[in-house]
């Protein structure tokens, strides 16, 4: 937490010091104060809290305990201006949650807010699941997971059902040692990078049931559920809006049917299969109209019928 700018700090009796971008000497005197709210705007880590909040829909619970670890670091930047040293606190996190529940969306901007508030140099993040640690043969797996843990310095590693990691059958499998790098990683080196841990529930309960290590270094466990039938439809809305797409009146209960019944079949994948049921119907709606002889307008070319739902399978 060395050679930050000193962001909106001003002494007990006096007006602002200096220009922002001049760095502090030392810690600051007791009865200096510092501007919060300043601060705050100076580190930008708003944006992309308000970008979380506007891009995805429903997550509360999520999206308050990213804002909580946001105060949290920002509190913690200042505190170390007048010396206090309360050490890096532990962020690497589990989020669990069926597919497609916006998991690996969370952990991007996680990814970028952790580098505006200075914790990570980068803030990149890095997915990878079994296969990109784990080696077929002796000796392929140290660096295997090396690799892939420098390439995520200075940002997020996130790891996706990570439980595959670990074989109970298998006492001699591979993913033990990849398991014991990232232990020693996590512990050693977590002033630069933080670890997600993502995967079902009751998968990773069962994992760190018997990888107490791992358990213990996790500090935030963050559920993501299955979305409600509205929190769907609120999607898909979003999403065919960005692309410049609308539901036709009578398209609406149909699309709305549409999920409803896709929801409680084999294989959903709750965000991402309303992705894929859009980018279906965008299929055959540029079909039906190229099928059609004649001449488009601008609503003819961002309006979804009840057909080019009507035609999904709800199986896919
Ligand atoms: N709450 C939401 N609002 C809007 N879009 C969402 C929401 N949740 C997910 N999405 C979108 O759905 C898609 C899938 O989300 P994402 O990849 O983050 O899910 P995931 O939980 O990581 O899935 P998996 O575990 O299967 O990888 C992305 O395009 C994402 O932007």
């Amino acid at each position: 937490m060395t050679g930050r700018p000193a962001f909106g700090m001003r002494s007990a009796d006096g007006p602002a010091d200096g220009p922002a971008d001049e760095a502090p000497a030392g810690p600051l005197p007791p009865d200096a104060r510092v501007d919060l709210a300043r601060e705050r705007a100076e580190s930008q880590a708003d944006e992309v809290l308000d970008s979380l909040d506007r891009d995805l829909v429903g997550l509360a619970p999520v999206k308050a305990r990213v804002r909580e670890i946001a105060a949290l670091l920002l509190v913690d930047r200042v505190r170390a201006r007048f010396g206090i040293d309360s050490g890096r606190p532990n962020l690497h996190m589990c989020f669990t949650g069926g597919p497609g529940t916006g998991k690996t969306t969370v952990a991007v901007r996680l990814a970028e807010l952790l580098h505006r508030l200075g914790y990570v140099r980068k803030g990149h993040l890095v997915p990878v699941t079994r296969d990109d640690l784990v080696g077929q043969y002796v000796g392929h797996t140290a660096p295997k997971t090396k690799e892939v843990l420098k390439r995520a310095m200075g940002g997020v590693l996130f790891i996706d059902e990570a439980y595959h990691l670990y074989r109970a059958e298998n006492e001699r499998d591979y993913g033990q040692e990849a398991i014991e790098i990232l232990l020693q990683v996590m512990e050693n080196q977590r002033d630069d990078l933080v670890v997600v841990l993502a995967g079902y529930k009751d998968r990773m309960d069962a994992f760190f049931a018997s990888n107490p290590g791992m358990s213990s270094r996790i500090a935030h466990h963050i559920d993501f559920p299955d979305y409600e039938p509205a929190e769907l439809e609120e999607i898909g809305r979003l999403m065919m809006a960005r692309e410049g797409y609308r539901l036709a009146p009578e398209t609406v209960p149909v699309f709305r049917d549409y999920l409803r019944r896709r929801r409680v079949r084999p294989r959903f994948a709750n965000a991402r299969s309303v992705r894929n049921a859009i980018e279906r119907a965008r299929l055959r709606h540029a079909g039906r109209l190229l099928a059609a002889p004649g001449e488009v307008d601008l609503a003819a070319l961002t309006t979804l019928l009840p057909e080019d739902f009507l035609a999904s399978r709800v199986f896919e």
